[in-house]
């Protein structure tokens, strides 16, 4: 089926709260937003596997014998299981003309294709001749997840164009999933796209990408929260780049260093997202506007935390400071050290008030968008069901 080609799609994610305490053991909560990220794969006759990526300047090829050539010295080390090795990344930098250490984007990312394709054509048989282009409208390095909706993409894609999951989609349907048992797989796969970028990933994000909707992780452990309430979230960026693979392994050396001080905040962080998931569903079946101040107060809190364990920013004290002037609470979501804010919008928050927010903000030099949350996970698309400008992005990158 995939031979007529495929597109698909994986949904960005914010974290209410629990960034960084997820990867020390501690519960997360994160939801699935209505910014995504679309794959386009596509036959091609040349014995070549071909990945553009625009929102990261990669056009690369590789004919397949090479490839080939390349699995064979390691293949029987490839498994989903397995973090991928420092000897397999050294390989894969030489072979790809990548400076050992390097973390721009197109490196990271040319990287995990690379991990990705050899691994999973290890495991489940030869990739075809294809064609690969990745657009997305989630920024890149903000906190809302484009990594992982990339690893999501990857690996639904190459997982369906090595047969190891279906192409579930049919003749005249405009959106397919997955089943649960593929799903479980392309989110394993997409975790190793993760470690490939991020180093030590806990797994929340890529989770977020292949179910979407809002869910709690803790330790690889996945709970849909099937009560939710609609919440309005406006999301900021402060536009100031940032690693996660730099703040997470800066977060451990704080750990190491003073683990007596620094323990007892992620801790903290725990019970927060504890409280916040008993809130939030005490609000879906009670929906008052009385759980408000409580959900804003956690905000706040957590962001303290967040900047004790040294993962604040300037940039975003001011998003804070501003927002707090139009009485709104706003919190750091994904990494932090830069990258995005997200700021609690009470049902009776005017869309005077609002704008009034977003205006100031801009005037920061930053961007906001207000969102809606609980989008669908990793999806397959058919043509005709695209907006236009996904449509027109995939056809003219
Ligand atoms: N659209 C994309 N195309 C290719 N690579 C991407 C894309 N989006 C993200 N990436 C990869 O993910 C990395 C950003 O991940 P990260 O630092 O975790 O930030 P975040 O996940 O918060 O956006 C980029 O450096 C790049 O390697
Ligand atoms: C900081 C962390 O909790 C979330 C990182 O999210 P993002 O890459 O900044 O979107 C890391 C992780 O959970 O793997
Ligand atoms: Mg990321």
């Amino acid at each position: 089926m995939w031979e007529r080609g495929l597109v698909l799609s994986a949904p960005g994610k914010a974290i209410l709260h629990g960034e960084h305490a997820v990867v020390h053991g501690k519960v997360a909560l994160a939801v699935a937003l209505d910014l995504r990220t679309f794959l386009r794969l596509r036959p091609c006759a040349e014995g070549r596997v071909c990945v553009r990526l625009p929102g990261v300047g990669v056009l690369r090829s590789w004919d397949i014998p090479s490839l080939q050539a390349l699995r064979s010295g390691f293949a029987a080390d490839f498994d989903e299981s397995k973090p991928p090795s420092v000897e397999q990344l050294d390989t894969l930098r030489e072979f790809a003309g990548i400076a050992a250490g390097a973390t721009a984007p197109e490196s990271l990312a040319t990287l995990a294709f690379l991990y990705m394709c050899l691994a999973i054509s290890a495991k489940y048989g030869d990739v075809p001749s294809m064609d690969i282009l990745v657009w997305s409208e989630l920024p890149t390095g903000a906190g809302l997840g484009s990594s992982a909706a990339y690893s999501v993409c990857l690996a639904a894609a190459l997982l369906s164009a090595c047969g190891a999951v279906s192409c579930p989609l049919k003749e005249g349907e405009s959106t397919a999933r997955w089943t649960e048992e593929e799903l479980t797989l392309i989110n394993s796969w997409a975790f190793q796209g993760e470690r490939v970028i991020h180093g030590n990933p806990s797994g929340v994000d890529n989770a977020v990408g292949t179910w979407g909707g809002a869910l709690r992780y803790q330790s690889g452990k996945i709970t849909p929260l099937k009560r939710v309430p609609a919440l309005r979230i406006l999301l900021t960026n402060t536009n100031v780049p940032r690693s996660t693979k730099v703040l997470v392994a800066g977060v451990k050396e704080k750990i190491l260093k003073f683990p007596a001080i620094i323990k007892p905040v992620l801790d903290s962080i725990d019970a927060i997202s504890q409280e916040c998931q008993s809130v939030l569903e005490v609000m879906s079946a009670n929906p008052s506007p009385e759980h408000y101040p409580v959900l804003e107060e956690l905000f706040d809190i957590n962001q303290h935390h967040l900047n004790v364990i040294g993962v604040g920013h300037p940039s975003l004290d001011r998003l804070c400071r501003v927002t707090a002037s139009h009485g709104l609470h706003s919190k750091l979501t994904g990494a932090g050290g830069g990258g995005c804010g997200i700021t609690l919008l009470r049902p009776d928050t005017s869309a005077l008030a609002v704008e009034a927010a977003k205006r100031d903000l801009c005037a920061c030099g930053f961007e906001c968008w207000e969102t809606s949350i609980g989008a669908p996970g990793v999806t397959l698309h058919s043509s005709s069901s695209l907006k236009a400008e996904v449509l027109h992005a995939l056809t003219e990158s």
